[in-house]
Protein backbone atom coordinates (compact mmCIF):
# COMPACT_ATOMS: atom_id res chain seq x y z
CA UNK A 1 0.00 0.00 0.00
CA UNK A 2 1.05 3.25 -0.62
CA UNK A 3 2.20 5.49 2.25
CA UNK A 4 2.34 2.80 4.30
CA UNK A 5 5.13 4.08 6.36
CA UNK A 6 4.27 7.44 6.94
CA UNK A 7 0.52 5.91 7.72
CA UNK A 8 2.04 3.82 10.58
CA UNK A 9 4.44 7.19 11.67
CA UNK A 10 1.19 9.31 11.88
CA UNK A 11 -0.93 6.66 13.56
CA UNK A 12 1.11 6.53 16.28
CA UNK A 13 2.10 9.94 16.60
CA UNK A 14 -1.68 11.31 16.35
CA UNK A 15 -2.48 8.67 18.75
CA UNK A 16 -0.13 9.20 21.31
CA UNK A 17 -0.70 13.30 21.13
CA UNK A 18 -3.93 11.82 21.69
CA UNK A 19 -3.24 10.43 24.98
CA UNK A 20 -1.80 13.74 26.46
CA UNK A 21 -4.38 15.58 25.59
CA UNK A 22 -6.66 13.16 27.57
CA UNK A 23 -4.59 13.67 30.61
CA UNK A 24 -4.94 17.12 30.17
CA UNK A 25 -8.39 17.10 29.96
CA UNK A 26 -9.06 15.07 32.77
CA UNK A 27 -7.32 17.74 35.18
CA UNK A 28 -7.12 20.97 33.62
CA UNK A 29 -6.30 23.89 35.85
CA UNK A 30 -6.58 27.30 34.77
CA UNK A 31 -3.02 27.89 34.63
CA UNK A 32 -2.81 25.45 31.72
CA UNK A 33 -4.43 27.86 29.91
CA UNK A 34 -2.93 30.85 27.87
CA UNK A 35 -4.69 33.44 25.66
CA UNK A 36 -2.83 33.89 22.15
CA UNK A 37 -2.17 37.07 20.51
CA UNK A 38 -5.40 36.82 18.57
CA UNK A 39 -7.09 36.11 21.83
CA UNK A 40 -7.88 32.37 21.06
CA UNK A 41 -7.27 30.01 23.66
CA UNK A 42 -3.95 27.50 23.57
CA UNK A 43 -3.01 25.12 26.68
CA UNK A 44 -0.17 22.91 27.64
CA UNK A 45 -2.07 20.32 25.82
CA UNK A 46 -2.14 21.86 22.50
CA UNK A 47 1.91 22.44 23.11
CA UNK A 48 2.79 18.98 24.41
CA UNK A 49 0.46 17.59 21.38
CA UNK A 50 2.62 19.44 18.70
CA UNK A 51 5.66 18.23 20.11
CA UNK A 52 4.90 14.61 20.42
CA UNK A 53 3.91 14.70 16.62
CA UNK A 54 6.98 16.41 15.82
CA UNK A 55 9.27 13.90 17.48
CA UNK A 56 7.63 10.82 16.73
CA UNK A 57 7.43 11.81 12.87
CA UNK A 58 10.81 12.68 12.92
CA UNK A 59 11.54 9.45 15.22
CA UNK A 60 10.07 7.33 12.48
CA UNK A 61 10.80 8.99 9.18
CA UNK A 62 14.77 9.33 10.15
CA UNK A 63 15.44 8.94 6.11
CA UNK A 64 13.31 11.96 4.85
CA UNK A 65 13.60 15.51 4.63
CA UNK A 66 10.83 17.20 7.50
CA UNK A 67 8.54 20.02 6.86
CA UNK A 68 5.79 20.16 9.13
CA UNK A 69 3.59 23.03 8.87
CA UNK A 70 1.64 23.23 12.28
CA UNK A 71 -0.58 25.73 14.63
CA UNK A 72 1.29 26.56 17.21
CA UNK A 73 4.49 28.20 18.14
CA UNK A 74 7.11 28.34 21.25
CA UNK A 75 7.24 32.59 21.01
CA UNK A 76 4.81 32.56 23.93
CA UNK A 77 6.37 29.86 25.66
CA UNK A 78 10.03 31.88 25.51
CA UNK A 79 8.67 34.72 27.60
CA UNK A 80 9.88 35.54 31.08
CA UNK A 81 7.23 33.99 33.34
CA UNK A 82 6.46 30.95 31.62
CA UNK A 83 9.33 29.18 33.02
CA UNK A 84 6.40 27.35 35.38
CA UNK A 85 3.97 26.07 31.88
CA UNK A 86 7.32 25.28 29.98
CA UNK A 87 8.85 22.42 32.61
CA UNK A 88 4.95 21.31 32.62
CA UNK A 89 4.76 20.62 29.13
CA UNK A 90 8.04 19.36 29.25
CA UNK A 91 7.21 16.85 32.04
CA UNK A 92 3.97 16.19 30.30
CA UNK A 93 5.87 15.40 26.89
CA UNK A 94 8.43 12.76 28.25
CA UNK A 95 5.72 10.73 30.49
CA UNK A 96 4.19 10.38 27.17
CA UNK A 97 7.04 9.24 25.18
CA UNK A 98 8.04 7.04 27.96
CA UNK A 99 4.46 4.98 27.84
CA UNK A 100 5.51 3.52 24.57
CA UNK A 101 9.37 3.62 25.10
CA UNK A 102 10.52 6.37 22.88
CA UNK A 103 12.31 8.34 24.90
CA UNK A 104 15.39 6.17 24.75
CA UNK A 105 15.20 6.64 21.14
CA UNK A 106 14.70 10.39 21.05
CA UNK A 107 18.00 10.05 22.65
CA UNK A 108 17.01 10.67 26.59
CA UNK A 109 14.80 12.74 28.43
CA UNK A 110 14.04 15.45 27.00
CA UNK A 111 14.87 19.41 28.43
CA UNK A 112 12.85 22.29 28.05
CA UNK A 113 15.28 23.86 24.99
CA UNK A 114 14.46 20.43 23.13
CA UNK A 115 10.56 21.29 23.98
CA UNK A 116 10.96 24.25 22.35
CA UNK A 117 12.96 23.29 19.50
CA UNK A 118 10.80 20.19 18.64
CA UNK A 119 7.38 22.87 19.16
CA UNK A 120 9.45 25.09 16.24
CA UNK A 121 9.50 22.31 13.87
CA UNK A 122 5.91 22.88 12.59
CA UNK A 123 7.20 26.86 11.23
CA UNK A 124 7.23 25.41 7.89
CA UNK A 125 4.58 27.36 4.98
CA UNK A 126 3.49 24.53 2.98
CA UNK A 127 3.44 25.42 -0.70
CA UNK A 128 3.06 23.35 -4.09
CA UNK A 129 6.47 21.93 -3.97
CA UNK A 130 7.39 18.72 -2.16
CA UNK A 131 6.02 17.20 1.17
CA UNK A 132 4.66 18.56 3.90
CA UNK A 133 2.98 17.50 7.16
CA UNK A 134 0.26 19.30 8.27
CA UNK A 135 -0.74 19.62 12.16
CA UNK A 136 -3.59 20.76 14.29
CA UNK A 137 -2.30 19.59 17.76
CA UNK A 138 -5.64 20.16 19.33
CA UNK A 139 -8.47 21.20 16.22
CA UNK A 140 -11.19 22.87 18.53
CA UNK A 141 -9.40 24.07 21.82
CA UNK A 142 -12.62 25.79 22.84
CA UNK A 143 -14.39 22.45 23.08
CA UNK A 144 -11.20 20.76 24.82
CA UNK A 145 -11.94 23.36 27.83
CA UNK A 146 -15.22 22.48 27.63
CA UNK A 147 -14.83 19.22 28.03
CA UNK A 148 -16.62 18.17 24.51
CA UNK A 149 -15.06 17.55 21.05
CA UNK A 150 -11.95 18.09 19.98
CA UNK A 151 -9.16 16.11 17.33
CA UNK A 152 -5.99 15.84 16.82
CA UNK A 153 -5.28 16.47 13.32
CA UNK A 154 -2.36 15.89 11.06
CA UNK A 155 -2.21 15.27 7.43
CA UNK A 156 0.03 14.77 4.18
CA UNK A 157 0.85 17.11 1.64
CA UNK A 158 2.21 15.75 -1.76
CA UNK A 159 2.71 18.48 -4.72
CA UNK A 160 0.18 20.96 -3.06
CA UNK A 161 -2.48 17.57 -2.94
CA UNK A 162 -3.59 15.99 0.33
CA UNK A 163 -2.69 12.48 0.12
CA UNK A 164 -3.20 10.98 3.98
CA UNK A 165 -4.59 12.60 6.89
CA UNK A 166 -5.28 10.49 10.46
CA UNK A 167 -7.51 12.07 12.72
CA UNK A 168 -7.85 10.81 16.85
CA UNK A 169 -11.21 12.59 18.28
CA UNK A 170 -10.45 11.01 22.37
CA UNK A 171 -14.23 12.20 22.99
CA UNK A 172 -15.95 10.77 20.01
CA UNK A 173 -17.75 8.00 20.79
CA UNK A 174 -17.39 4.75 18.77
CA UNK A 175 -21.07 4.51 17.37
CA UNK A 176 -22.97 6.80 15.53
CA UNK A 177 -23.86 10.55 17.57
CA UNK A 178 -26.67 10.66 14.63
CA UNK A 179 -29.93 12.76 16.70
CA UNK A 180 -27.35 12.65 19.60
CA UNK A 181 -25.64 16.35 19.54
CA UNK A 182 -22.37 16.36 21.89
CA UNK A 183 -23.73 13.46 24.12
CA UNK A 184 -23.24 9.96 23.65
CA UNK A 185 -24.86 6.67 22.30
CA UNK A 186 -22.46 4.17 23.67
CA UNK A 187 -19.48 4.70 26.83
CA UNK A 188 -17.09 4.14 24.63
CA UNK A 189 -15.55 6.63 23.67
CA UNK A 190 -12.36 7.77 21.31
CA UNK A 191 -11.81 7.15 17.93
CA UNK A 192 -8.80 6.97 14.96
CA UNK A 193 -9.69 7.72 11.58
CA UNK A 194 -7.17 7.39 9.08
CA UNK A 195 -7.28 7.39 4.83
CA UNK A 196 -4.40 7.49 2.53
CA UNK A 197 -4.89 8.62 -1.39
CA UNK A 198 -7.08 5.89 -3.22
CA UNK A 199 -7.50 3.38 -0.31
CA UNK A 200 -10.38 4.66 1.23
CA UNK A 201 -11.17 5.44 4.52
CA UNK A 202 -10.96 3.20 8.02
CA UNK A 203 -12.13 3.73 11.79
CA UNK A 204 -10.30 2.12 14.62
CA UNK A 205 -10.91 2.72 18.70
CA UNK A 206 -8.18 5.38 19.81
CA UNK A 207 -6.60 2.84 22.58
CA UNK A 208 -6.61 -0.26 21.28
CA UNK A 209 -5.43 -2.60 18.94
CA UNK A 210 -8.80 -3.60 17.24
CA UNK A 211 -8.76 -3.91 13.25
CA UNK A 212 -10.10 -0.92 11.37
CA UNK A 213 -13.21 -0.85 9.94
CA UNK A 214 -13.85 0.92 6.41
CA UNK A 215 -16.34 3.66 6.36
CA UNK A 216 -18.59 5.35 4.22
CA UNK A 217 -20.67 8.68 4.22
CA UNK A 218 -24.20 8.95 4.43
CA UNK A 219 -25.85 7.68 0.94
CA UNK A 220 -29.05 9.59 2.19
CA UNK A 221 -30.31 10.95 -0.74
CA UNK A 222 -33.03 13.02 0.09
CA UNK A 223 -32.34 15.84 1.69
CA UNK A 224 -35.51 15.80 4.28
CA UNK A 225 -33.90 12.84 5.46
CA UNK A 226 -30.49 14.05 5.93
CA UNK A 227 -28.64 16.15 8.84
CA UNK A 228 -25.92 18.66 9.04
CA UNK A 229 -23.40 19.35 11.30
CA UNK A 230 -21.93 22.95 11.71
CA UNK A 231 -19.32 24.33 14.34
CA UNK A 232 -20.76 24.48 18.03
CA UNK A 233 -18.96 27.76 18.19
CA UNK A 234 -21.32 30.73 16.91
CA UNK A 235 -18.24 33.15 16.16
CA UNK A 236 -16.97 30.58 14.02
CA UNK A 237 -19.58 30.09 11.67
CA UNK A 238 -22.85 31.65 10.48
CA UNK A 239 -25.56 29.64 12.19
CA UNK A 240 -28.16 32.06 10.51
CA UNK A 241 -27.01 31.23 6.93
CA UNK A 242 -26.50 27.46 7.92
CA UNK A 243 -30.22 27.42 8.62
CA UNK A 244 -31.35 29.40 5.75
CA UNK A 245 -30.14 27.10 3.60
CA UNK A 246 -31.37 23.81 5.81
CA UNK A 247 -35.01 25.09 5.21
CA UNK A 248 -34.43 25.42 1.53
CA UNK A 249 -33.06 22.63 1.41
CA UNK A 250 -36.27 21.04 2.86
CA UNK A 251 -33.77 19.38 6.29
CA UNK A 252 -36.10 18.54 9.16
CA UNK A 253 -33.60 17.40 11.73
CA UNK A 254 -32.15 20.34 13.96
CA UNK A 255 -28.24 21.03 13.30
CA UNK A 256 -25.87 19.25 15.28
CA UNK A 257 -22.81 21.47 16.83
CA UNK A 258 -19.74 19.74 17.48
CA UNK A 259 -16.14 21.34 17.85
CA UNK A 260 -13.28 20.43 15.62
CA UNK A 261 -13.03 18.19 12.83
CA UNK A 262 -14.48 15.39 14.78
CA UNK A 263 -17.47 16.23 12.58
CA UNK A 264 -15.14 15.38 9.24
CA UNK A 265 -14.72 11.95 11.13
CA UNK A 266 -18.43 11.47 11.89
CA UNK A 267 -19.50 12.94 8.60
CA UNK A 268 -16.88 10.17 7.35
CA UNK A 269 -18.52 7.24 8.75
CA UNK A 270 -22.37 8.40 8.19
CA UNK A 271 -23.60 10.19 11.02
CA UNK A 272 -24.50 13.21 9.57
CA UNK A 273 -25.04 13.90 5.68
CA UNK A 274 -23.33 17.52 5.19
CA UNK A 275 -21.32 20.01 6.81
CA UNK A 276 -21.75 23.81 6.36
CA UNK A 277 -18.98 26.10 7.50
CA UNK A 278 -19.52 30.06 6.88
CA UNK A 279 -16.89 31.79 8.67
CA UNK A 280 -17.71 35.76 9.39
CA UNK A 281 -16.37 38.10 6.73
CA UNK A 282 -12.99 38.56 6.85
CA UNK A 283 -11.80 35.24 8.47
CA UNK A 284 -8.95 33.38 6.48
CA UNK A 285 -8.81 29.55 6.70
CA UNK A 286 -5.82 27.64 7.89
CA UNK A 287 -5.16 24.63 6.60
CA UNK A 288 -4.47 22.07 9.30
CA UNK A 289 -8.13 22.92 9.90
CA UNK A 290 -9.46 20.81 6.62
CA UNK A 291 -6.13 18.67 5.73
CA UNK A 292 -6.77 15.84 7.52
CA UNK A 293 -10.59 16.00 7.64
CA UNK A 294 -10.89 16.50 4.14
CA UNK A 295 -9.29 13.57 3.22
CA UNK A 296 -10.85 11.21 5.99
CA UNK A 297 -14.52 12.17 4.19
CA UNK A 298 -13.51 12.60 0.20
CA UNK A 299 -12.12 8.55 0.59
CA UNK A 300 -14.77 7.81 2.13
CA UNK A 301 -17.12 9.21 -0.81
CA UNK A 302 -17.99 12.44 0.31
CA UNK A 303 -16.88 15.79 -1.39
CA UNK A 304 -15.26 19.17 -0.25
CA UNK A 305 -16.14 22.20 -1.83
CA UNK A 306 -15.73 25.71 -1.09
CA UNK A 307 -19.42 27.86 -1.26
CA UNK A 308 -18.64 28.01 -5.06
CA UNK A 309 -18.55 24.39 -5.90
CA UNK A 310 -14.37 24.81 -6.22
CA UNK A 311 -12.18 22.12 -4.22
CA UNK A 312 -10.45 23.00 -1.75
CA UNK A 313 -6.61 24.00 -2.79
CA UNK A 314 -4.50 23.52 0.22
CA UNK A 315 -1.37 24.31 -2.29
CA UNK A 316 -1.14 28.35 -1.24
CA UNK A 317 0.77 28.40 2.16
CA UNK A 318 -1.04 28.19 5.25
CA UNK A 319 -3.95 29.67 4.32
CA UNK A 320 -6.87 28.77 1.92
CA UNK A 321 -8.50 30.90 0.02
CA UNK A 322 -12.01 30.43 -0.26
CA UNK A 323 -15.18 31.58 -1.98
CA UNK A 324 -17.13 32.41 1.55
CA UNK A 325 -17.10 28.67 2.76
CA UNK A 326 -16.56 24.82 2.78
CA UNK A 327 -19.23 22.58 2.34
CA UNK A 328 -19.11 18.47 2.62
CA UNK A 329 -21.98 16.05 1.16
CA UNK A 330 -22.08 12.80 -0.75
CA UNK A 331 -22.55 13.43 -4.76
CA UNK A 332 -26.12 13.06 -4.81
CA UNK A 333 -26.59 15.96 -2.77
CA UNK A 334 -24.44 18.22 -3.57
CA UNK A 335 -26.05 19.37 -6.33
CA UNK A 336 -29.00 20.45 -4.54
CA UNK A 337 -26.94 21.90 -1.54
CA UNK A 338 -24.84 23.96 -3.62
CA UNK A 339 -28.05 25.58 -5.24
CA UNK A 340 -29.45 26.08 -1.97
CA UNK A 341 -26.02 27.67 -1.00
CA UNK A 342 -25.93 29.98 -3.48
CA UNK A 343 -29.39 31.12 -3.44
CA UNK A 344 -29.30 31.54 0.50
CA UNK A 345 -26.17 34.06 -0.08
CA UNK A 346 -27.71 35.84 -2.85
CA UNK A 347 -30.57 36.56 -0.40
CA UNK A 348 -28.37 37.89 2.32
CA UNK A 349 -26.45 39.82 -0.54
CA UNK A 350 -29.85 41.00 -1.24
CA UNK A 351 -30.81 41.72 2.62
CA UNK A 352 -27.64 43.69 3.41
CA UNK A 353 -27.71 45.96 0.93
CA UNK A 354 -31.26 46.86 1.25
CA UNK A 355 -30.13 48.18 4.96
N1 LIG B 1 -13.59 33.43 13.58
C1 LIG B 1 -13.40 32.19 13.18
N2 LIG B 1 -14.08 31.69 12.13
C2 LIG B 1 -13.92 30.42 11.72
N3 LIG B 1 -13.05 29.56 12.30
C3 LIG B 1 -12.34 30.02 13.35
C4 LIG B 1 -12.48 31.33 13.84
N4 LIG B 1 -11.65 31.48 14.89
C5 LIG B 1 -11.01 30.31 15.03
N5 LIG B 1 -11.43 29.43 14.09
C6 LIG B 1 -10.98 28.06 13.83
O1 LIG B 1 -11.98 27.11 14.15
C7 LIG B 1 -11.33 25.99 14.68
C8 LIG B 1 -12.30 25.18 15.51
O2 LIG B 1 -13.07 24.47 14.64
P1 LIG B 1 -14.64 24.54 14.59
O3 LIG B 1 -15.08 25.90 14.20
O4 LIG B 1 -15.03 23.44 13.71
O5 LIG B 1 -15.01 24.23 16.08
S1 LIG B 1 -16.13 24.84 16.97
O6 LIG B 1 -17.28 23.97 16.80
O7 LIG B 1 -16.51 26.17 16.59
O8 LIG B 1 -15.55 24.82 18.31
C9 LIG B 1 -10.23 26.59 15.48
O9 LIG B 1 -9.22 25.65 15.58
P2 LIG B 1 -8.32 25.57 16.92
O10 LIG B 1 -7.67 26.91 17.12
O11 LIG B 1 -7.34 24.53 16.52
O12 LIG B 1 -9.21 25.18 18.05
C10 LIG B 1 -9.79 27.79 14.67
O13 LIG B 1 -8.72 27.53 13.81
MG1 LIG C 1 -8.01 24.14 14.50
MG1 LIG D 1 -5.58 23.97 17.26
MG1 LIG E 1 -6.10 27.48 18.07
Amino acid sequence: MAYEKELDAAKKAASLAARLCQKVQKALLQSDVQSKSDKSPVTVADYGSQAVVSLVLERELTSEPFSLVAEEDSADLRKDGSEDILQRITKLVNDTLATEDLTKAIDSTLTTDDLLRAIDCGTSEGGPNGRHWVLDPIDGTKGFLRGDQYAVALGLLEEGKVVLGVLACPNLPLTSIAGNKNSSSSDEIGCLFFATIGSGTYMQPLDSKSEPVKVHVSSVENPEEASFFESFEGAHSLHDLSSSIASKLGVKAPPVRIDSQAKYGALSRGDGAIYLRFPHKGYREKIWDHVAGAIVVTEAGGIVTDAGGKPLDFSKGKYLDLDTGIIVANEKLMPLLLKAVRDSIAEQEKASSSL
